[in-house]
């Protein structure tokens, strides 16, 4: 039984102050979590300059677990602009997310800077979460396999078996990104299916059926219980409806009982 994994992924949004805001309603109230974060790995990935805030927020044996949104490969120097592995650690991230399809489009990064950020990540006992996921031109022209075991092969080359434990993968139809389009379930279900067994051609059955797997594209509340019932899908990346604590609690607890 793989535990669901439900994060929220700010993107650009919240500074130091609207972070603190958010977890203090989040987290701050007793009985808010309550429940919830047995059943479910909940992570939270604010920008790199709210960090400290959230981590002033939750302390660092909190239930709730902080992620980074990116990181750079490399350890120190002269890299403008970038945030290495280590001074995430220092603030007690335990997450990061790598290979988000607005970092491979907007920001040019291939899988193979995708793929040295994982084995930094990996070394570094920072928890990847691998993003990968189609376009819409990609899947109307019959790419969607080619494109996943592609972004999949190259994204986890020289990953092994023990790293590998500590992946987890995000499927995002680039399509249902920020769209409110979200996959049906069917669809949802047939690319996680396809990813698993890809994982299980590069490592083993076993590895594979462990590996999370969770959904990205316009969750929320009132979809997040179907497609965590589905066999496949366990758990989400979030982003629009992270953003404000009611609806990413309401997020949670749907794909808390569709678990159960
Ligand atoms: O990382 C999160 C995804 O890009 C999904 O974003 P969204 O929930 O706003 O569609």
């Amino acid at each position: 039984m793989r535990k669901p994994i439900i994060a929220a992924n700010w993107k650009m949004n919240k500074g130091p102050r609207e972070t603190e805001d958010f977890l203090n309603t989040f987290a701050g109230q007793p009985g808010k979590l309550d429940g919830l974060t047995g059943q479910a790995d909940v992570v939270i990935a604010p920008p790199f300059v709210s960090l400290p805030a959230a981590v002033a927020s939750l302390n660092s044996a909190s239930a709730v677990a902080i992620a980074a949104q990116n990181m750079s490969d490399q350890d120190s120097g002269a890299y403008t602009g970038e945030v290495s592995a280590m001074m995430l650690k220092e603030l007690y991230v335990r997450y990061v997310i790598l290979g988000h399809s607005e970092r491979r489009t907007l920001y040019g990064e291939t899988d193979a800077v995708i793929n040295a950020k994982i084995k930094k990540a990996c070394e570094s006992n920072l928890k990847p979460i691998f993003c990968i996921g189609e376009t819409l031109e990609e899947r109307e022209g019959g790419k969607l396999e080619t494109v996943l075991r592609t972004q999949i092969t190259g994204g986890l080359e020289g990953i092994d078996e023990k790293d590998m434990k500590e992946v987890v993968i995000a499927y995002e139809p680039v399509w249902a990104i920020g769209t409110g389009v979200v996959a049906t379930t069917e669809q949802a279900q047939d690319a996680h299916a396809f990813v698993r067994s890809v994982v299980a051609d590069l490592y083993s059955q076993e590895v594979a059926d462990k590996v999370r797997i969770q959904y990205g594209g316009s969750m929320k509340a009132a979809n997040a219980a179907e497609l965590l019932a589905q066999p496949d899908i366990d758990g989400g990346l979030v982003g629009g409806a992270s953003l404000e604590p009611g609806s990413f609690l309401d997020l949670i607890k749907a794909a808390v009982s569709a678990a159960e």
